[in-house]
């Protein structure tokens, strides 16, 4: 059975969440709007057109919410800072946006829990969209607006920050599948707006260098294990051409300067441009990598798709989102990263959306539990190999707002009841807590 003691002493144990997912209070204190207010507003866009407006109504709640981080015993958490709470036109501040978040990471702090602040996590101020959003490319300077008020603002307490959160939903979901906001189906403007997000990272490192000098910055991408979904050899090369496009495309410029040659390659010769501005910048050196692991994804030859394959279900076990639950994916990619861009790093997000029912005031997500243990024990696997793993944030906190999918999708260690904004610690809580002192 694996315990806490087998990790290194000043490894750290945290969970995540984000801004849009959780806070709520969408129209208070000067908040002005995000691409995500208005896509959930939009009928259709989410299942029973859930929206963020209440959420968890973490905004109010957030001293309960950290008491409840500390009966678990957490190290450390990850939250995101709303842009449009503390610039509503994308410009000028909204004090009481910035109060909100002074007073949580003063409250963090009381409670001796590690603030990791992620800049971005997906709620875009709408007034920046409203001047072409990620396809602008003066949302860099923008964002670097932003994210030097808030280094300067909280630099002096918060010393680990991430500048995204995972740019390939952003671009890809955002503005080729149109899954998420602002719901675009344009596989040129997804490239477009991929490289101003990683145009925005970098113009935000060279800010945290000149404003935080004692802090480390990093990027957060989904990471995803990418297999051939059947045995032909075409589908070998086809999972390697996916892994470029999905897991290279946002580490290698970050990194390298530059994308990844194959993918570029196939891009433009379906005449889509693909921008090369600025990877100066957009490398700017970065003190660790954010992954998100969550699942592997299949791929198989497909000659009738536009880029020549398509996904496949896989046929073991799958959490509620449908993913496969996949421990060793996690290894693999910890140690792909390791090789290749030799840089530490903090799995940023790792958890999974479970069946949860509420049972005479307990949820007995034993499923959770054991997935978490198996998660834990191929991260434990990766630092003996040489990893230098820093921590690990599970996702999530809290139940919270699944983007499209509303509150259908629960992957809190904490359940929330959303008719009373009740809390109550799953199994899987309990269980970290004791994890947490073995
Ligand atoms: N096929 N397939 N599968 C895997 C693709 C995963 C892409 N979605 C994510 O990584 C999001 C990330 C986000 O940060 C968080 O805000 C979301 O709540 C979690 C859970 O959804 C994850």
């Amino acid at each position: 059975m694996i315990r806490r003691s087998d990790f290194p002493k000043d490894f750290i144990f945290g969970t995540a969440t984000a801004a849009y997912q959780i806070e709520g209070a969408a129209n208070e204190d000067g908040r002005g709007p995000s691409i995500w207010d208005v896509f959930s507003h939009t009928p259709g866009k989410t299942l029973n057109g859930d929206t963020g407006d209440v959420a968890c109504d973490h905004y109010h709640r957030y001293k309960e919410d950290i008491q409840l981080m500390k009966e678990i015993g957490l190290d450390a958490y990850r939250f995101s800072i709303s842009w449009p709470r503390i610039m509503p036109d994308g410009k000028n501040i909204n004090q009481k946006g910035v109060d909100f978040y002074n007073r949580l990471v003063d409250e963090l702090l009381k409670n001796d829990i590690k603030p990791f602040v992620t800049l971005y996590h997906w709620d875009l101020p709408y007034a920046l969209y409203e001047k072409g959003g990620w396809l602008n490319p003066d949302i860099a300077l923008y964002f670097r607006a932003y994210a030097t008020f808030m280094f300067n603002e909280l630099g002096d307490r918060v010393k680990h920050w991430i500048t995204l959160n995972e740019p390939w939903c952003s671009s890809f979901l955002g503005y080729y599948t149109g899954e998420h906001a602002p719901g675009h189906q344009n596989l040129q403007e997804a490239i477009t707006a991929a490289h101003n997000l990683l145009r925005a990272h970098g113009h935000a490192v060279q800010a945290f260098r000149e404003e935080v000098k004692d802090g480390k910055v990093g990027l957060t991408n989904v990471v995803m294990k990418i297999e051939p979904g059947d045995a032909k050899p075409e589908s070998f090369l086809v999972a390697n051409l996916v892994d470029k496009f999905v897991n290279a495309w946002f580490h290698d410029p970050v990194v390298f300067g530059k994308y990844p040659e194959e993918a570029v390659a196939l891009y433009t010769e379906k005449g889509l441009q693909v921008p090369d501005s600025d990877m100066n910048i957009i490398s700017t050196p970065i003190d660790f990598f954010g992954v998100n692991y969550y699942t592997r994804t299949l791929v198989v030859f497909d000659m009738n798709n536009p880029l020549g394959f398509s996904y496949v279900q896989g046929d073991l076990p799958k959490t509620e989102m449908g993913w496969e639950i996949y421990p060793q994916g996690l290894f693999d990619m910890l140690v792909y990263l390791k090789e290749r861009y030799k840089l530490p790093l903090y799995i940023t997000e790792n958890g999974m959306a479970g069946p949860d029912k509420l049972e005479n005031g307990r949820v007995h997500d034993n499923y959770r539990i054991e997935y978490l243990e198996k998660h834990f024990e191929k991260a434990l696997e990766a630092i003996n190999a040489g990893v230098d793993l820093k921590g690990y944030f599970i996702w999530s906190l809290m139940d919270n707002f699944e983007w499209a999918y509303g509150y259908s999708k629960r992957f809190g260690i904490i359940y929330v009841d959303y008719n009373t904004q009740k809390r109550i610690l799953k199994d899987s809580a309990l269980w970290l807590k004791e994890f947490l002192k073995s």
